[in-house]
């Protein structure tokens, strides 16, 4: 297994500590998420009893196959804790999201729950974001427009392809990804670039992480949120 895999492993795995009996547990989606699902399979089959919220057609269906119970979030009161990678973590534990084109269910489902957990690999972890090119899921009707209008807060959109076609999110939207030189203030932005006509949501996830598990090899370090 390649170092970053190991990574991602060892922070799945200690994610799951924090997952407890009884509890509706948020299911985010990528690759650290699948090593979570791995870790989480294992323990529902040594009976910890548990309802998950998958983000993303892909989760659900990766969790099916792993015997892991589903429940329906239109009937759900409460989320007990979400667990999520991400494609980018500054010092404040905000976040860049998106990168496999799940943010809108996954924002939601954040938003919905009392805790969030993000599992990275230490390359994720930044001084500032930027670097990866910010993700937003835009409504198809007039996307040349929407691009536009986010090109004069400074990037340069591209759009997301899948197979030579548009690539197209879970619900059925467009993603950009913004290629930034830097994100000074990821709060403002996202607050800009929310205004927009056509902009369904950015990949900015701010305050919202309550703790960050990320891992190098073996090396497991825990930075907890004070919002
Ligand atoms: O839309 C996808 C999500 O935001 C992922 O959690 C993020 O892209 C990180 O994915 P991975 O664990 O595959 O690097």
């Amino acid at each position: 297994m390649k170092s970053k895999d190991k990574s991602k492993q060892k922070a799945a795995q200690a994610a799951v500590n924090y997952i407890r009996d009884g509890m509706t547990v948020g299911l985010g989606t990528g690759s650290t998420m699948n090593y979570f699902l791995e870790e989480l399979k294992h323990h529902v089959h040594s009976g910890l009893e548990i309802q998950g919220i998958p983000t993303s057609k892909q989760t659900a269906e990766i969790a099916k196959e792993n015997g892991i119970p589903l429940t329906d979030f239109s009937q759900t009161t409460k989320i007990d804790i979400a667990i999520d990678g991400a494609d980018e973590v500054d010092t404040n534990l905000q976040l860049i999201k998106g990168g496999g084109g799940s943010l809108v269910r996954e924002k939601i489902v954040a938003q919905a729950a009392d805790k969030l957990i993000i599992i990275v690999d230490a390359s994720k972890r930044v001084a500032q974001l930027g670097n990866f090119p910010l993700p937003v899921e835009v409504i198809p009707f007039g996307w040349q427009k929407t691009a536009a209008y986010l090109e004069t807060f400074g990037c340069k959109p591209v759009l997301r392809m899948a197979d030579k076609h548009p690539f197209i999110s879970d619900n059925g939207n467009y993603i950009l990804d913004c290629a930034f030189e830097t994100i000074n203030e990821p709060e403002r932005l996202h607050q800009q670039l929310k205004q927009l006509v056509g902009v369904v949501e950015t990949g900015l996830f701010i305050n919202m992480a309550d703790m960050i598990i990320s891992a190098r090899n073996e090396v497991v370090e825990k930075m907890t949120s004070t919002h």
